[in-house]
């Protein structure tokens, strides 16, 4: 006898496992992030940190794009350019990238080396490509759902402000404008990819397949500070990667 198809999850029921996932798997768990807002890293676990992580800040705007190359309906284009428009800016003040930069040369780091990516190690480069390859590469609902770890990010970022501001010289206003700015745009991305997933995802297998593809995007996250740990905390630098003392400002 043939499976009768399994009812879908009600949206609460949904909702509440996703945030699930988030409880359990997302990167505010990950030592690397108490150590660093706690002021226990050094400045070149800092400045790795910095380096490596640029090359999730610069690909998210390259993800976004692959996301809207696929999408035929125009008010979800409309919604979601955001995304590239929060990172990329405009010519004259820029955007996230631009932040991120300048929190490079807050850290001592010369913002032409960071932004070259020489020096990102292997582990970090494999783990945002798969990132980009998945939302080029999957249905729709799972991109929208892999991009819902935001809805974790707000929290990280008010603890990054405050325990890096409490422990490191070079953190003030300037030098930490990119996650004062996240704060807000995170939330109003979220509001929008929450609801277009508990929507869209209207039976059991679909919302299996964006809760894979969240707990698919913590370990995109995860593995970038695993990596980092091994290499500048317990100073398994990989081959190629960067070493103290290269690209300061
Ligand atoms: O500092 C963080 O912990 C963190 C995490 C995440 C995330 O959860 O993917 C993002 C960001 N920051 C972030 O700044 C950002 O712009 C961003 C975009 C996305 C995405 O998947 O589209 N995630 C994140």
């Amino acid at each position: 006898m043939k499976d009768l198809p399994q009812q879908a999850q009600s949206r609460a029921d949904f909702e509440a496992r996703l945030r699930a996932i988030g409880a359990e798997r997302y990167h505010d768990r990950h030592p690397f992030h108490a150590r660093l807002h706690g002021g226990a890293c050094t400045p070149d676990e800092v400045r790795a940190w910095v380096i490596n992580r640029w090359m999730y800040q610069s690909h998210i705007p390259m993800k976004d794009a692959a996301f809207l190359s696929r999408v035929e309906d125009p008010d979800l284009r409309r919604v979601w350019r955001k995304r590239i428009e929060d990172h990329d800016g405009g010519v004259t003040e820029g955007g996230g990238i631009r932040r991120w930069l300048a929190l490079a040369q807050a850290v001592g780091l010369s913002p032409d080396y960071v932004a070259s990516g020489v020096g990102i190690m292997p582990a970090t480069r494999f783990a945002v490509e798969a990132y980009v390859r998945f939302v080029r590469d999957m249905p729709l609902l799972d991109a929208v759902a892999a991009s819902l770890t935001e809805l974790f990010a707000p929290r990280i970022h008010a603890q990054r402000i405050e325990g890096l501001l409490a422990h490191y010289d070079f953190a003030d206003d300037s030098s930490l404008a990119y996650f004062k700015k996240r704060l807000t745009e995170a939330p109003e991305d979220v509001a929008f990819g929450l609801d277009y997933v508990l929507t869209h995802a209207d039976t059991l297998e679909k919302q299996d397949a964006a809760a894979a593809a969240l707990t698919f995007k913590t370990d995109v996250l995860w593995a970038q500070l695993d990596a980092l740990w091994h290499g500048y905390v317990e100073g398994h630098i990989p081959p190629g990667a960067w070493q103290p003392g290269e690209g300061m400002a």
